[in-house]
């Protein structure tokens, strides 16, 4: 009789990023250990958001680093996609599904600084730097969560894979960038971080991404054999939250370009384990937020989605749709798709 691990190689696929190479190679090295006898190889290719470097993100819409993988996972050419979680659509085509989330990297957003003000030791948080002081970021969600905290400071567009941004803090002008604490950690550039980012973050803070730090194993929703086979790498917390996180997105259609933050939380409380899950969402000059929270047990990942919605839908009734409408017919005569150039 044959095992699912005497089957043929698995074809896995993967943008071309040093960061989606690595974290390829972190899925393969957990699958091994799972599944010493089947072969894996590795499928890595550009996606549109990788072809286009200058177009700000927000106006390249949503799947700009998905489509094309999915196509290869459809038409059986790779079994698996790996994915940072955060730059999946809550909405995946027709028999692809999110099989498996694996346990999270820190989820935060962080602080880097220029490296002569790294050196100089003058500043070391968002809340130092000067009336001013230029911060880079294209993310319209960590521009206008920020802009309401930092009003002093100018926010402008950063593109390109980690090192890329790293070299343009330094080199193009920027006092300081916004970076996925996770990406950095994940690529050993952890001493670049100067401050961690979160709700509690004293002056102002910053919810971070839906998905973000956690990854997405994408596979076809008729494949027993890979859906079985991830089942070693799911980390039930993890995905959990995140279906609750992404169904706050999917409620207020938000797609991977909108103002909207999350955090999530697993605590105890009445001597349970329960799902703190909050969600923000923001107008792009930042003057207008609505933010709320829920704090639930929750045993499955239709509960999570339930509470995800659930926050979306009063967040919604107190004015975040408002909010989000605006912004969609600003994108609709071209723009408000920039972060900003100064
Ligand atoms: N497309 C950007 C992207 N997608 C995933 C990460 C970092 C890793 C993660 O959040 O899981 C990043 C870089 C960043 O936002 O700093």
């Amino acid at each position: 009789m044959s095992t699912p691990d005497d089957a043929p190689g698995i074809n896995i696929g993967t943008r071309r990023s040093a960061l989606a190479l690595r974290q390829t190679e972190l899925v393969i090295g957990a699958l091994r250990a799972a599944h010493p006898h089947a072969t894996f190889h590795v499928r890595a290719m550009a996606t549109m958001g990788d072809r286009d470097t200058t177009t700000p993100l927000p106006a390249l819409g949503k799947g700009l680093w998905t489509t094309e993988l999915e196509a290869q996972l459809a038409a059986r050419e790779v079994d698996l996609i790996v994915h940072s979680l955060k730059d999946m659509p809550t909405a995946l085509p027709a028999g692809c599904i999110l099989g498996c989330v694996t346990a999270r990297e820190d989820p935060r957003d962080v602080l880097v600084l220029n490296d002569k003000h790294a050196a100089e030791g003058r500043y070391k948080t968002l809340g130092d730097l000067p009336e001013g002081a230029v911060v880079g970021t294209s993310s319209v969600r960590r521009a206008a969560q920020l802009r309401r905290r930092y009003p002093g400071l100018v926010f402008k567009d950063v593109r390109g894979n980690i090192e890329t941004r790293l070299r343009k803090c330094d080199e193009e002008g920027y006092d300081a960038i916004i970076l996925a604490a996770a990406g950095l950690l994940r690529m050993g550039y952890g001493a670049r971080i100067a401050q961690y980012l979160d709700s509690s973050t004293t002056g102002g803070g910053l919810l971070h991404a839906v998905g973000q730090g956690a990854l997405g194993l994408e596979v076809r929703e008729d494949d027993e054999r890979m859906k079985s086979m991830l089942k070693a790498l799911e980390d039930a917390p993890t995905m959990t939250a995140c279906f609750a996180e992404r169904s706050v997105m999917r409620t207020l259609e938000g797609g991977c370009s909108v103002p909207i933050g999350v955090e999530t939380e697993w605590v105890e409380e009445d001597k349970k384990k329960k799902l703190r899950l909050r969600a923000v969402v923001v107008s792009l000059d930042g003057k207008q937020a609505v933010e709320g929270e829920r704090t639930r047990e929750v045993n499955s990942l239709d509960e999570a989605e339930a509470m995800g919605k659930e926050l979306a839908v009063e967040l919604s009734g107190m004015g975040a749709q408002q909010i989000l409408d605006h912004i969609n017919k600003g994108r609709e005569s071209g723009a408000a798709l920039k972060v900003g150039d100064a």
